[in-house]
């Protein structure tokens, strides 16, 4: 049911503007000044207002802006005289939804009052969309899974998208599908272009989670400073997901109850019903039986819910689909991620042996993990398979031990070994080459040696040449010679002799 504000300060109009509009299942609330409409304005949160332009206190368009400046979205009509349209233009110029002429024929008059509150509607529809849903609603791309299992389970969805507003119950363990599951009824059914709301009964606290589903009025509690619509009233035409219906609270239950048999409910601190147009689709992990007999569950609930039950079997029992998933993920997230990948049949064999707790969420969290690590054009192997949850950390370390090439130890042993015997044949080695355990005084000691045994050798032994070549003294020679175990090469020419 849309809200309309009547601001005009002509009691004769708002009254007969309240009846006609009433008659018509609208609320109407009215104002008589501009600054009570802007008052009512942020009280009642209407869909749309009608505003007059000659008011006592301020005129149409101040009030108009002011209207903007709370709410950009907001649905005003301008109620203008005959002589005054170039001032209705105006008013349209600065955010006017439309303008209606006085005196107004009553069916043109209730035709625009419809028209833009179809339009408000679809204003609410599509920013609560953009805002909270967008995602969920994204990347919607999955995979028909070919099981005989899953076969079954598809052949339900389309036979329960047919129909508009059988109530559905999806079973099945965490990571199985359920919300999967859900979307793909409602993409199928003819509610596919209105909302798809999704709600996780178990994440939500207690206390804010029956404003969520039915909204609130004004005041309602502590922090409803004003109106606020709830899933089911933006969800109208389209299908509402209950997650984790198994963790809602008896109190909320009944309410949900309430729904699926008068299509009506009321918001938070609201006293008039809602219809509201969606079809329930709940889901849950729990066995609902055994919450019911430890009076946690709704008998009546559970029964109302369960209309069409759909299983989804544990990935790990449907093992067919297991490598068509891991295929299908490789190729979504190796787009993303622009990696052209294979899966080594040793890896297939893993997945295929894995006992998939976690169901088809952990195979697409294995996968996209596997693509991180295994690097570009080559195939993934099983040690790329992390089956556990990992930190960012210890993702960014396995990437590293994969995607960075292994030191090539063999290559470079050789080059020390070269560089060893560049050093012992002369001094063209290169200095700066710093290999794996360089020190500098080793090195400079090694450079000191090939010094003496070069100075000797070009002075056939004669260390007072040699010391005078090398420019240093020839006690210093000779102690050098010893540090560096230099035989005198004269008396090892005097042994051999
Ligand atoms: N057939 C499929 N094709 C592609 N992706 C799938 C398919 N089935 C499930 N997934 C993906 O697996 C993940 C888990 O699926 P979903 O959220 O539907 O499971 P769930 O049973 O609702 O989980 P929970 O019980 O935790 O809410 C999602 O990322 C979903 O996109």
């Amino acid at each position: 049911m849309s809200t309309i504000l009547v601001v005009d300060d002509e009691p004769v109009v708002t009254d007969y503007i309240k009846e006609a509009l009433s008659e018509e299942g609208y609320a109407v609330e009215v104002a008589y000044t501009g600054n009570d409409g802007i008052v009512q304005a942020k009280k009642v949160s209407p869909d749309v207002i009608i505003l007059d332009f000659m008011l006592p206190d301020l005129n149409g368009i101040e009030v108009l802006k002011k209207l903007r400046q709370l709410d950009e979205s907001l649905q005003v009509i301008m109620l203008t005289a005959y002589n005054s349209v170039p001032t209705a233009l105006e008013a349209v110029r600065n955010g006017a939804a439309d303008y209606i002429l006085k005196p107004f024929d009553l069916d043109a008059f209730k035709i625009t009052v419809a028209k833009i509150c179809e339009k408000a509607h679809l204003t609410n529809q599509l920013r609560f969309l953009r805002e909270d849903n967008a995602k969920k609603l994204a990347g919607n791309e999955f995979l028909l899974c070919p099981s005989v299992q899953m076969a079954k389970v598809y052949d339900l969805v389309f036979q329960v998208a047919q129909t508009n507003d059988t109530t559905v119950l999806i079973l099945g363990e965490s990571g199985a599908g359920k919300e999967h599951i859900a979307k793909l009824i409602h993409q199928n059914s003819s509610r596919a272009a209105k909302p798809f709301v999704e709600m996780n009964c178990a994440a939500i606290p207690e206390n804010l989670l029956e404003s969520e589903l039915f909204g609130h009025e004004p005041g309602a509690f502590t922090d409803a400073r004003s109106k606020k619509l709830g899933l089911f009233e933006y969800a109208d035409g389209g299908t509402i997901f209950l997650d984790e219906i198994g963790d809602m609270p008896l109190a909320t239950q009944a309410k949900i109850l309430k729904v699926l048999e008068t299509k009506e409910f009321r918001r938070v601190g609201g006293l008039r019903d809602i219809k509201s147009d969606v079809r329930v689709v709940a889901a849950t992990n729990k066995d609902l039986s055994f919450e019911i007999d430890r009076g946690n569950f709704r008998e009546d609930l559970y029964y109302r819910l369960q209309v069409v039950p759909i299983d989804i079997p544990p990935l790990r029992e449907r093992k067919e689909d297991i490598l068509h998933l891991a295929n299908f993920f490789l190729e979504m997230t190796g787009r993303s991620m622009r990696k052209r990948l294979e899966l080594s049949g040793d890896a297939a064999s893993a997945l295929l042996s894995y006992t998939w707790k976690g169901n088809v969420r952990e195979l697409k969290n294995v996968i996209e993990r596997a693509v991180i690590v295994t690097p570009n054009g080559s195939r993934i192997l099983p040690e790329h398979l992390a089956f556990k949850p990992m930190s960012v950390a210890e993702l960014a370390k396995k990437s590293e031990e994969f995607l960075i090439p292994k030191p090539d130890y063999e290559a470079r042993q050789a080059e020390q070994q070269r560089q060893a015997e560049q050093r012992s044949n002369g001094l063209s080695f290169s200095l700066s080459k710093f290999y794996d355990g360089f020190s500098l005084k080793a090195h400079l000691e090694q450079i000191e040696r090939q010094y003496l045994l070069d100075a000797l050798e070009k002075t056939g032994g004669n260390q007072l040449q040699a010391a005078k070549l090398l420019g240093i003294e020839r006690h210093v020679l000779r102690y050098q010679m010893k540090k560096y175990e230099i035989d005198d090469p004269r008396n090892s020419k005097n042994s051999d002799d």
